[in-house]
């Protein structure tokens, strides 16, 4: 809540909510006891009162599209929600199944195109957001299941955009029930055709509206038995005939006169036209021109639509001869006559215009000014003859101008209205009726007083409606009923039209008393109506009263109330038109019956005000839709067939189909079921979807015969499209599956060619490696066979030398074993020769002889002895150092089998390294065998050597053997 401020000053200011206020477009709160609101200057200023936020007035943000969804439904947030709809271009909202269209101010075509009107066609009312097209279908069904004619009443202030919705409404309905109409036409287009001609003729510029309607309309749509349409009549009422003498700044008088004043310079001619500013009629307001409006071309348009309305030349030429003359009319001045109360015509350029005037309505001069001055009276006895004053005269002038051009005006309706065409037999009709809301100005007249009558009626036929004549129904049809709390305008229309001493009756004697004025009249009424609660007198004023109407108090001024009711033709002027020399002009007065003319010459607008309203037929509110047993059951028994088929009496029938339907609040009377509002449309939309299942479960059938046809159609073209797609597709896998063996293959090749690459590179190490190994085991081997032949030709000499020696040794034994025999032998010859010499001394000899060779032997054995220990030990010094070079040679073929270990190794790691789709090669394989062979090879040798040691180390023995 925002802090309070002292005074808002605004233009609109709307208090009528004990606690809030809307002032220009905000909303605030008011404290009760201290709020002061006074005008000044035409602002509204209000104290002490603090500004509300929107919130506060319980609105969503965007507003709600249904007034009665508001929790407090009060002016503020009444005019909040519609203000905040407005921002959103949300020009329409609903008051439960009123509503309210706020004019734009500018085109909104989506708002109104085919596509619209297709969504709104047979939608649920309220199922969409609120339209006027909605209002329309809400009435058009209504007439179609009823059978009923339905009207639809536009209403609001001048400029709100009336004649808009109504041109919308028609449009929809004709969409609705449109039929071709005369040469390709359609009635509707036929209506907005003739809406031009209307306009031109009812229509002026006012304060609030550049094109403003000056007349009620009732477009009557009328259809024939299939609810197409089959005729349409628009019927105006209270046209606004002051505005064609008097007009006040910065309004305009009728289009047509400024139409004919801009008209080709041939036209202007003819009728003696000039400067709209030189007419007395059109020259009392400054503004002659509308902004964007082309007056010349708006009368070339105006032309058109009255040959399209089928207006022909002739008559359209009469018909702007008679709105010259009009304006010639209003230039006639009057003075002073020589007698008393007399008048004769002003000067040269007023009989200028009364001859022009004479001239273009095709009657005598002179019966014009006789007619205008003079006053002729019937008495039972004689005719008396009176003259006029100059004012009088003025008055009689206005009169007949204004007699004239609405003569003129209901002349082109009918015209309008043949040319659409009537249907007689039109069993329904759908009414729109477009008429001005409740006005409240600063200065109010007659048309005001007249305008706040008819909507006082409508609230008094509203309340009839909701309150009376409702509450009378139900007490008669016994149902329970509290009485609602309504506000009784009927003491207003009683004020106003009550007969005798109603305001209207009181202003009708006023009229036909030649002597009365405004001021006798105000008098009259202060009298009349001094106690009534309704009818307050100003205090300053003379001629002013104030009526507390049931939308507020409307002070009227009484002024100008007598010459804007009298709505009589003088017969003078009667006489004078009717013996007119133009038939169209003597067509717009026809001759009097005799009688009419005799028994009353006047009719006041006031009492024929009162026939307007009856076409017009409000929604109601408590009960508002209410069905006879009988037709509830005929409308509604598909709901519950079985309550149908039970044998129940109708009454009862209809409450069992109602609490199957789980509806709350209605009324049983005696012979009618009562409904809730919404209600009927909840059973409505209910049986709709029953019919709706009903209509599925048949659509469903014949769709599935249909889609089923379709299906077995389709289902072998698929199977056609699907074999030749599989074809299509098995090519393309087939495509696909030898593009990936493809690339299997080159991937193959790749890898085999990289692998092959390493391969090779690692054989070619391999290889390296292995010459290197053979080659240094090549070079071990020819060291090794260098040193084994070293070894042999060492074992060579050694065995030549053993040879050698074992020859020698041999030789030794030979002549030792020869020593020895030979020793054997020596004794032997010694024994011999001792017995010899014992035989002879020569046997001594021998035998010293021998002795010596003994002694000679045993040194030989003893030198052979120690040549051979000196043998032995050198063998044993040989064997020692082959011993050694034996170890030597085990330890290099050690190292080398170490050596060749670690190759091997480092030959495996490297076929490890190399990338594993590199298969094991037999390579190694046979390296390994190779090694292999070599170490035996080796070994063999090891053997060979250990054998060759083992001879080696047996000769010894040998020899010791
Ligand atoms: N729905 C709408 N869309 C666009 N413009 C609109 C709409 N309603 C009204 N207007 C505009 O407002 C102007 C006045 O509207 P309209 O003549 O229908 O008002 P009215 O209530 O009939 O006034 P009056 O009672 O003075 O004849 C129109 O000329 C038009 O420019």
């Amino acid at each position: 809540m925002a802090a309070p401020v002292n005074i808002i000053v605004g233009s609109h200011v709307w208090v009528e909510h004990p606690e809030l206020a809307w002032v220009d477009g905000e909303v605030f709160k008011i404290s009760a006891e201290e709020v002061h609101v006074h005008t000044t200057n035409g602002q509204t200023v209000i104290t002490n009162i603090s500004k509300v936020f929107p919130k506060d007035t319980e609105a969503p943000p965007g507003g709600v599209d249904d007034m009665t969804k508001l929790s407090y439904l009060h002016e503020p947030g009444v005019l909040h929600n519609l203000a905040a709809r407005y921002e959103l271009n949300e020009i329409y909202t609903y008051t439960g199944n009123i509503l309210i269209a706020i004019n734009p101010f500018q085109r909104l075509p989506h708002l109104y195109d085919t596509h619209m009107m297709e969504q709104y066609k047979g939608a649920q009312f309220g199922e969409l957001s609120p339209h006027v097209f909605a209002i329309a279908d809400v009435a058009y069904r209504a007439m179609i299941n009823e059978g009923k004619s339905n009207s639809i009443l536009v209403s609001g202030e001048s400029g709100a955009g009336k004649t808009e919705t109504t041109k919308m409404l028609m449009r929809y309905l004709a969409y609705l029930g449109g039929r071709s109409g005369v040469e390709g036409r359609t009635v509707e287009q036929q209506v907005l055709e003739s809406n031009p001609v209307l306009e031109a003729f009812g229509n002026a510029k006012t304060v609030r509206n550049n094109n403003s309607s000056r007349f009620g309309k009732f477009v009557e749509l009328q259809f024939d038995k299939n609810g197409r349409i089959s005729g349409a009549a628009v019927r105006t009422y209270l046209l606004e005939r002051s505005r064609v003498c008097q007009i006040s700044d910065p309004e305009r008088n009728y289009h047509c006169f400024y139409l004919l004043c801009a008209a080709p310079p041939e036209v202007r001619e003819k009728f003696k036209l000039g400067d709209p500013k030189s007419f007395h009629y059109l020259n009392q307001s400054n503004c002659y021109a509308l902004d964007g409006v082309d007056d010349t071309e708006e009368y070339l348009a105006t032309r058109r639509a009255m040959d399209i309305v089928g207006i022909s030349e002739e008559e359209q030429d009469a018909i702007f001869r008679v709105v010259a003359a009009i304006l010639h009319l209003g230039n006639i001045e009057f003075a002073k006559g020589e007698e008393a109360d007399s008048s004769v015509i002003k000067d040269e350029k007023s009989r200028f215009h009364l001859n022009t005037t004479a001239e273009l309505l095709k009657c005598d001069a002179k019966s014009l000014e006789d007619a205008l001055i003079n006053r002729v009276m019937v008495t039972p006895e004689e005719v008396i003859t009176r003259t006029l004053d100059p004012v009088a005269a003025v008055g009689s002038r206005d009169a007949l101008a204004k007699t004239v051009y609405s003569r003129l005006f209901d002349w082109l309706v009918d015209k309008i209205n043949s040319s659409i065409g009537q249907d007689p037999n039109s069993r329904t009709i759908i009414g729109v009726l477009d008429i001005y809301g409740f006005e409240s100005f600063k200065l109010n007249s007659f048309e005001q007083f007249c305008i706040n009558f008819t909507n006082e009626k409508l609230q008094q036929h509203f309340n009839q409606h909701v309150f009376k004549m409702e509450q009378e129904e139900y007490t008669k049809e016994e149902i329970n009923w509290s009485y609602i709390e309504f506000v009784d305008n009927q003491d207003v229309l009683d004020l106003i039209e009550k007969k005798p001493g109603g305001i209207i009756a009181l202003l009708d004697e006023a009229c036909m008393f030649p002597k009365s004025t405004h001021e006798t009249f105000a008098q009259k009424l202060y009298q009349t109506f001094k106690s009534n609660k309704r009818f307050i007198k100003p205090k300053l004023s003379r001629t002013s009263f104030t009526i507390s109407h049931y939308a507020g108090e409307v002070t009227y001024l009484a002024d100008l109330f007598l010459d804007k009711n009298k709505d009589y033709v003088v017969a003078e002027h009667q006489v004078l038109l009717t013996a007119s020399k133009c038939p169209f002009v003597s067509g717009l007065f026809p001759p009097l019956p005799e009688e009419s003319s005799k028994s009353s010459k006047f009719s006041s607008i006031g009492s024929r005000f009162k026939g307007v309203l009856e076409a017009i037929r409000i929604s109601c509110a408590g009960y508002p839709t209410r069905r006879t047993f009988y037709e509830f059951l005929h409308r509604f028994g598909v709901l519950a067939p079985d309550v149908l088929d039970g044998n129940y009496d109708d009454k009862v029938a209809c409450e069992k189909i109602l609490d199957k339907m789980g509806l709350k609040g209605y009324q049983i009377g005696k012979t009618k079921v009562f409904l809730r509002a919404g209600q009927m449309a909840e059973l409505d939309a209910r049986r709709a979807e029953v019919l709706g299942n009903a209509a599925r479960i048949i659509q469903r059938q014949i769709r599935t015969y249909i889609a089923r046809k379709e299906f077995i159609a389709l289902r072998k073209a698929a199977i056609v499209l699907q074999s030749y797609w599989r074809g299509i597709l098995a090519c393309k896998l087939y495509e696909q599956l030898r593009r990936e063996a493809a690339a299997l293959k080159i991937q193959k090749n790749f890898h085999s060619y990289t692998a092959r690459t390493s391969y090779l590179t690692a054989r070619s190490s391999a290889i390296q490696l292995q010459t290197g190994l053979r080659a240094m085991v090549a070079r071990n081997e020819f060291r090794f066979r260098k040193q084994t032949k070293a070894a042999i030709i060492i074992e060579a000499y050694l065995r030549r030398h053993i040879a050698c020696s074992y020859y020698k040794s041999l030789k030794k034994a030979a002549v030792i074993t020869q020593c020895g025999w030979r020793r054997r032998v020596a004794r032997r010859e010694l024994r011999n020769l001792k017995m010899a010499a014992r035989e002879t001394g020569a046997l001594k000899e021998a035998k010293d002889k021998l002795e010596k060779h003994v002694e000679e032997l045993t040194w030989r054995l003893q030198f052979e002895k120690q040549l051979r220990t000196n043998l032995e030990e050198e063998k044993a010094q040989e064997i020692a150092k082959l011993q050694d070079a034996l170890q030597a040679m085990q330890l290099q073929v050690e190292e080398a089998n170490f050596r060749i270990l670690k190759e091997q190794e480092a030959a495996r790691k490297a076929i490890e390294e190399a990338p594993p789709i590199v298969k094991e090669t037999p390579v190694i394989v046979h390296d390994t065998e190779k090694i292999e062979s070599l170490t035996a090879e080796v070994d063999s040798l090891k053997v060979c050597t250990l054998n060759w040691v083992i001879i080696i180390v047996k000769l010894p023995f040998d020899l010791q053997v």
